[in-house]
């Protein structure tokens, strides 16, 4: 009887010790397979965030579709510029593929960096002093300093940036067959004597005068423009532009908009050169941006004053933009070098 007992014993232990070695292989297989759904849910997350990153990377303003034969290729010089950006803006949505070329001496690539890496979308750290071989269909020549403390800088600078690199974007259009647009300004009319000023006035600017190197050197630009034209049947569109105002314009910019806005938020003085009875318009940069480029597209090639028709004096101005600010900014009126030219000076030399 005992020895069954025993034997039986035997038996159930056999078989439990059997049951606990497959349940054991059971556990581990079961481990098994939850440590590869870990690794795959570990994968699947790291590929998700690869994916996020790649949707925000390509997070694009909206571009519309062009086929081939309707997209333009388009040189912007200046384009990382406070005027040259929103050119960009509106080429790039309109569906052309636009190059910049940017020496970035007053250029942000901040102002572009929406687009960078955008197929139809192109940077280029280059000066236009120096020739560049692309190929284009339109170029808006717009690289120059243009704030009278910024191209009075380096003066030189700005002589050979609109002498020299305008000949070489001429010389580009004409080696590719491209239209060209130069970005010239209300400034070639000097001091006017009329106002305000059409078209086909000629201006009255000091050649030695401080502003000289923008002034003069924009007048030359214009003359090279229609030089091309007459000898080489170049297409060319000449905007004066007058001054402008908008998003991207630097704070520290030095002309009048910026200068009073910043002033007034900050509650310092409001500086007035001379006796703030010089008037200006001021136009929104959206709006350049669209008569530039109807400009490009018209076949006008005649010079075009791109502007705000609305004349202000700058002491109206200065009130206009302390009241609408609530600043308690005193308004004075101070002498600055840099703005002695013509009636200016004259002005600034009967305060003194
Ligand atoms: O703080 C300031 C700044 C400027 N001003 C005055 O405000 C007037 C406008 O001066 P801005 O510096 O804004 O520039 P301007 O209008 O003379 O030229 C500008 O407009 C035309 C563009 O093509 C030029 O590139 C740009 O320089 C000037 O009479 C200037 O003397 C002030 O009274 N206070």
């Amino acid at each position: 009887e005992n020895k069954k007992g025993e034997d039986i014993l035997e038996n159930v232990k056999r078989q439990v010790r059997t049951g606990d070695d497959d349940l054991q292989q059971q556990v581990e297989g079961i481990n098994i397979k939850i440590e590869n759904l870990e690794n795959t849910i570990a994968m699947l997350k790291s590929e998700l965030q690869l994916a996020k990153t790649k949707i925000n990377a390509t997070a694009y303003p909206h571009v519309k579709k062009r086929n081939y034969s309707e997209r333009k290729r388009i040189l912007v010089t200046g384009g990382a510029g406070f005027v040259g950006s929103h050119l960009v803006d509106a080429l790039m949505a309109d569906g052309h593929e636009v190059t910049v070329v940017d020496n970035f001496f007053t250029g942000r690539k901040q102002n572009v960096v929406h687009w960078i890496g955008h197929p139809n979308f192109e940077l280029m750290n280059h000066d236009i002093v120096n020739p560049i071989f692309i190929e284009v269909d339109e170029i808006y020549h717009l690289a120059s300093p243009a704030s009278p403390p910024n191209y009075m800088y380096n003066p030189i600078k700005t002589i050979k940036t609109n002498t020299l690199g305008t000949i070489n974007m001429l010389g580009l259009a004409k080696r590719v067959k491209a239209k060209m647009l130069l970005a010239s300004t209300s400034e070639v009319y000097g001091d006017p004597e009329q106002h305000p000023q059409t078209e086909n006035y000629w201006g009255n600017v000091n050649p030695i005068g401080p502003r000289a190197c923008y002034d003069e050197a924009k007048r030359v630009a214009e003359s090279m423009c229609y030089a091309y034209k007459k000898q080489e049947a170049l297409e060319v569109r000449v905007a004066r532009i007058f001054n402008t105002f908008g998003p991207r314009m630097y704070m520290n910019d030095g002309r009048v908009v910026s200068n009073f806005i910043l002033q007034c938020l900050q509650n310092k003085s409001v500086t007035i050169y001379g006796d703030g009875q010089q008037t200006r318009s001021f136009q929104y940069v959206t709006d350049l941006v669209e008569g530039l480029i109807q400009l490009m597209n018209s076949n006008y090639s005649l010079p075009v004053n791109l502007g705000n028709p609305e004349e202000h004096s700058i002491e109206e101005f200065a009130t206009i933009i302390k009241k609408l600010s609530g600043s308690s900014s005193k308004i004075v009126h101070v002498k600055a070098m840099e703005m002695t030219q013509g009636k200016e000076s004259q002005i600034l030399k009967e305060l003194d």
